[in-house]
């Protein structure tokens, strides 16, 4: 795979690892970075009429001293800048002595119109906010509006969680090695990275193992292979069959946005539980879609037992109450043959004076899976201290919110992540402001369960609904309301499907 997301210690370890196994050691490391940031500057920036590379006093300035040496044997105008001398005998310090160009002090950094910067300054070893000549750097990078050519990171965004630290470099290209960095998919770091290239520099994927990485970032490789795909002799019952509770009759319509999008990704079968007082209207709105009356706990667990639902969503549309703690445990108490429970929205918010009723409940050996899909504000009424502490970040704060509840905690947002409680986690970063619309949620929260009827695990199910949702949303781009997500769903399920069977 190459998908996992190391953080700066991780990554720090590889290259320790990687050249303790060989057969790169620490200086031909830096020259492969080198050389390719160089190709992609000469490839990218072949119109530039002088490239200033900014080199900082660790291994990240090493790779900018072997840029700059490269750029010049190119025949590129180059001009070196330095915030500190390398440690002497230090890989960037060889980098340093073989690059023919001396450094001037950042201090005195003046750029020039046409020309563009090659930010080498900090990588993964920042430590603590920039100050000084880099802010400086920075603001004149703004003012001459110059493009900025990241090695690693753009300095001052932080690997492990993304944060600005002081300021940071906005670049328009980002070139990263071995693996990605959580930084670079966390928000507000993905949006300072600009466009990333990810370049193999000869870290195997064995030294990469032996990390036992659990964060990724989410794509179909991660979940592919679970992804569920109909065989020639099945039939609907088998296709899983997806329970969608209705709120009241003034608010059905997000509980049938979820069971659009079950339907859409493949479930058999879709029943809408509707209170008796809104089945006319669901009535009128449904069609391929099955409606049942369930008023109170026993109407549910007699549609449990005579129809074998293997998985529900609870909450959009439902308002918020006793009810819905009443239905998500009688859900959460079935034993056999149902897969899981997405609790999306109102019923979360139901939960927050008592969050442990759910937790414990998820946590009885072979309950059904609990999927939580909260937005931000809903994240902090589930988990008010997690949303507190500013010294977590949004992986770490899922993380904990996963191992807390039992169940995979879906953290939506522009960098959606995916936490499960056995501590894996992956970050979504294909999705677009589009999805930013009403009900949008819905229709997430709908295709998790539809992929957990179809006997998808649910980490896996969680990751590849996000996934599908933001592709789909992306594809339609503007104009999107949540309306054309189920059927905008269907080129992506379709590409998925054909992928499985090459
Ligand atoms: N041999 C290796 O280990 C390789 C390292 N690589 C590069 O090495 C980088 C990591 O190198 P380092 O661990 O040396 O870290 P960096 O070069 O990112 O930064 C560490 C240095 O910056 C100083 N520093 C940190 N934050 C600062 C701040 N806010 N203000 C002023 N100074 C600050 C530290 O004291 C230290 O001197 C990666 O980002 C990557 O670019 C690549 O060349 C691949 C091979
Ligand atoms: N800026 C954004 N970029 C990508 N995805 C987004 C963005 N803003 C919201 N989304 C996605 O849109 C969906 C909105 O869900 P939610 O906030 O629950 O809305 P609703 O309750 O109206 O359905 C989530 O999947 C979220 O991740
Ligand atoms: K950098």
């Amino acid at each position: 795979m190459s998908n996992e997301l190391l953080t700066p210690a991780e990554m720090g370890e590889a290259d320790r690892k990687a050249i303790e196994a060989g057969p790169f050691d620490g200086i031909k490391l830096m020259r492969n970075a080198g050389a390719c940031v160089a190709r992609e500057v000469l490839r990218r920036y072949a119109a530039a009429e002088r490239v200033h590379v900014l080199c900082g006093p660790g291994n990240n300035g090493g790779d900018g001293y072997v840029v700059a040496r490269l750029l010049a044997e190119s025949g590129v105008p180059v001009s070196l800048w330095s915030s500190g001398e390398p440690r002497p005998g230090s890989d960037a310090a060889l980098a340093a002595g073989e690059c023919p160009l001396r450094p001037m002090p950042l201090a005195g950094f003046l750029p020039t119109t046409g020309s563009i910067i090659v930010d080498a300054l900090y990588g993964a070893g920042l430590s603590r906010a920039i100050e000084g000549d880099t802010v400086r750097a920075i603001e004149l990078a703004i003012t001459f509006g110059l493009p900025v050519v990241a090695i690693d990171l753009p300095s001052g965004i932080s690997g492990a969680n993304g944060r600005v630290m002081g300021a940071a470099f906005r670049a328009e290209l980002t070139i990263t090695f071995a693996r990605m960095k959580p930084g670079h998919l966390l928000m507000p770091g993905r949006e300072y990275c600009g466009e990333m290239v990810l370049s193999d520099i000869g870290i195997s994927d064995a030294v990469i193992d032996e990390l036992q990485v659990c964060t990724f970032r989410n794509c179909p490789q991660l979940w592919l292979g679970e992804f569920p795909v109909p065989g020639v002799d099945t039939h609907k019952y088998r296709r899983g069959h997806v329970g969608v509770f209705s709120g009241g009759p003034a608010s059905t319509g997000a509980g049938r946005l979820s069971a659009l999008a079950a339907a859409r990704s493949g479930a058999g079968a879709v029943t809408v539980l509707s209170p008796g007082n809104a089945l006319a209207v669901n009535a009128m709105h449904l069609t391929s879609i099955m409606l049942r009356k369930a008023d109170d706990g026993t109407e549910v667990e007699a549609f449990i037992g005579d129809r074998r639902p293997s998985a529900f969503v609870l909450g959009p549309g439902f308002g918020v109450g006793d009810k819905v703690r009443e239905f998500a445990l009688a859900v959460l108490a079935v034993r056999a043959g149902v897969e899981g429970l997405v609790l999306d929205a109102d019923g979360i918010t139901s939960f927050r004076e008592e969050p442990s009723a759910l937790f414990t409940a998820a946590a009885a050996p072979d309950a059904p899976a609990l999927v939580l899909t909260p937005h931000d504000g809903e994240f902090a009424r589930l988990f008010p201290d997690l949303a507190a502490d500013e010294g977590l970040s949004k992986l770490e704060r899922a993380r904990q919110a996963a191992a807390r509840s039992h169940g995979v905690v879906v953290a939506k947002g522009a960098d959606t992540v995916i936490a499960a409680p056995d501590g894996r986690a992956a970050i979504n970063a294909n999705g677009t402001p589009w999805l930013a619309t009403a009900g949008s949620g819905d229709v997430l929260a709908g295709l998790i369960a539809g992929l957990l009827a179809q006997g998808m695990p649910a980490f896996g199910a969680a990751c590849a609904a996000v996934w599908i949702h933001a592709e789909a949303g992306a594809r339609f781009g503007p104009g999107l309301i949540a309306e054309d997500l189920p059927l905008a769903l269907a080129p992506v399920l379709r590409e998925l499907t054909y992928s499985t069977e090459s």
